[in-house]
């Protein structure tokens, strides 16, 4: 059974472009854009404008290639790749602005999100001052600017004809200019409030067009970890307008990521100045940083992990007796009798493992064998117990079938029954999917590879002959359709162990095994 791929629908990672300066010390610039990108869930690719050299403390110097060079890596990636998104950032000079005007007019990028680097957190200039004007013909451009409390300023005062606008010092006023910046080039803009005094951080996304002003308020992170925070928080904006499609959430989710990267920083330890945030912190927390193991490793580890287990059930004298035809009448029966017990609950524990299943695959897989599981086998057992010749090729005498049949339907759960039962019921009441899918599939696993090797001889070629006392239960265990069951039941199980957490899935690991052990019980009681 497919199960998974028909029902769970591939997310589409978006392909983001950052278009930026270097930051060797890793905290600003497309070091932290990529960063960004890939912690909210996108495919980051990065373009250089500049090279800094530059860490915490500040820029020591600014290298521009040629611009040529920078129209050449943008060409590349366009010439093969189709963009979603695309982050502006430092761009050093008119020469480059223009360079990224101009491939911007030629590719049409459903996204473009500028954030019109000035100033580093340092103070130090990363835009010549005779650059801040040429940035008036990109801004149109763009969809979303995200300026600071002084590039906005310098914004504001580039689209009033370079009339000098001095930055806000009160919020409302910040708003003010986002609004004059916004009508003039048609894009939103995200007002920072990072530089506000005070003990609040609020952002603000203007629309002129449509007059939306939303405000998004919270509370100052005491931190010095505040290097490259513009950068940051305009890739991520980029990257979750590309997967959402509307910008008040994208903006909404990416400061929340911000926020959280913010208050992990100064764990980082980087440099004495302002240290970069820790754009990965959420995701290290929260899913871990070891690799998950496949399927097919975590089958492999579970079967070997009930190595003994199996090896102790291999050499159980009720084992060995049934394959060679030695074993009495009477354990024999009592087994059928204590495992049609256990198929009635069995059954109703496979139809909880139906009924918790997170799709409809799952749902149907452990319903069949619900039913698989009440009909076919208590079926089998009934005839068995009351000497159908038909069904198993062998009669009994009348006398035994009475007998036979009492047996089965008077028959007391045995403490190997009733123990292997409360397990199964108890995981099924804790109502943990996964791990009830594992405790009950050794039932399916054991059953299938111990009717494979008792097929194929292994505990000797009596176990082949059709004169064999019981021949017919031997062939119910190696019934190829079990097998397949078997199989589907492994992949199920193994995949949802596969996705878990580390600690479900040792949870899973433990009922498997608990499982386990209650089968080789269950086959020691009758000679016991
Ligand atoms: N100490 C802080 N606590 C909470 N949020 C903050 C803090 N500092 C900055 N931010 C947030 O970080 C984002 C960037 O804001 P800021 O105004 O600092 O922009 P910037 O100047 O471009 O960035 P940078 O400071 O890296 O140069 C905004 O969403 C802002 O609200
Ligand atoms: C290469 C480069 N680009 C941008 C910034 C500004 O960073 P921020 O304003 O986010 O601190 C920086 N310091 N270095």
């Amino acid at each position: 059974m497919t199960a998974g791929a028909a029902t769970h629908r591939v997310r589409r990672v978006p392909r983001v472009l950052s278009i930026a300066g270097s930051d060797p010390s890793g905290g600003a610039g497309i070091q932290a854009d990529l960063k960004s990108i890939a912690a909210v869930g996108g495919y980051g690719m990065s373009a250089i404008t500049a090279l800094t050299a530059q860490n915490t403390r500040g820029v020591r110097g600014v290298h521009v290639p040629p611009a040529e060079f920078l129209a050449a890596q943008l060409d590349a990636i366009s010439d093969d790749i189709a963009i979603d998104a695309v982050k502006v950032g430092m761009l050093a000079n008119a020469e480059v602005i223009t360079v990224v005007a101009d491939w911007l007019r030629r590719t049409s990028v459903p996204i473009v999100v500028l954030d019109p680097v000035m100033v580093a957190t340092s103070g130090d200039r990363l835009l010549d001052p005779d650059a801040e004007l040429a940035l008036r013909d990109l801004l149109p451009l763009a969809d979303l600017i995200t300026p600071n409390l002084l590039e906005l300023a310098v914004l504001a005062g580039a689209v009033a004809d370079a009339h000098p606008v001095a930055p806000a010092t009160t919020w409302a006023e910040a708003i003010a200019q986002a609004e004059a910046v916004s009508a003039a080039t048609g894009a939103r803009v995200l007002a920072k409030g990072g530089h506000l005094p005070g003990g609040d951080a609020p952002d603000a996304l203007v629309h002129a067009a449509s007059a939306g002003v939303v405000e998004f308020t919270g509370e100052r992170i005491a931190t010095t970890a505040t290097h490259g925070t513009g950068c940051s928080l305009s890739s991520a904006v980029a990257t979750l307008q590309a997967e959402l499609g509307d910008w008040e959430a994208a903006v909404g989710e990416a400061r929340r990521w911000l926020r959280e990267s913010l208050r992990h920083g100064e764990a980082l330890e980087v440099g004495g100045g302002h240290g970069p945030v820790s754009h990965f912190a959420g995701l290290w927390s929260r899913g871990g940083l070891r690799t998950a193991p496949m399927p097919a490793e975590i089958a492999d580890e579970w079967w070997g992990g009930i190595a003994d287990v199996r090896a102790a059930i291999d050499d159980l004298p009720f084992i060995r007796a049934l394959a060679d035809g030695t074993l009495e009448r009477e354990p024999f029966l009592a087994y059928l009798a204590q495992d049609a017990l256990y198929l009635r609950d069995y059954a109703r524990v496979l139809a909880e493992a139906s009924r918790l299943a997170p799709d409809a695959a799952g749902q149907a897989f452990w319903a069949d064998s619900a039913h698989g599981s009440l009909v076919g086998e208590l079926e089998l057992h009934t005839r068995w117990l009351t000497g159908d010749a038909d069904a198993t090729g062998v009669a009994l005498p009348t006398e035994a079938d009475a007998t036979s049949a009492a047996l089965v339907f008077a028959a007391e759960p045995d403490a190997a029954t009733t123990a292997y039962l409360d397990h199964l019921l108890a995981t099924g009441a804790r109502g943990d999917y996964a791990v009830l899918a594992a405790a009950v599939l050794p039932c399916f696993w054991i059953y299938v590879d111990l009717g494979e090797r008792l097929a194929a001889g292994e505990f000797g070629q009596r176990a082949l002959d059709p004169e064999h006392p019981y021949a017919s239960w031997l062939e119910t265990y190696a019934d190829p359709a079990f097998a397949v069951a078997t199989r589907e039941a492994i992949e199920l199980v193994t995949r949802e162990a596969a996705a878990a957490t580390p600690e479900r899935r040792e949870a899973m690991r433990r009922a498997f095994h608990a499982s386990a052990r209650h089968e080789l019980a269950f086959f020691a009681a009758p000679l016991a």
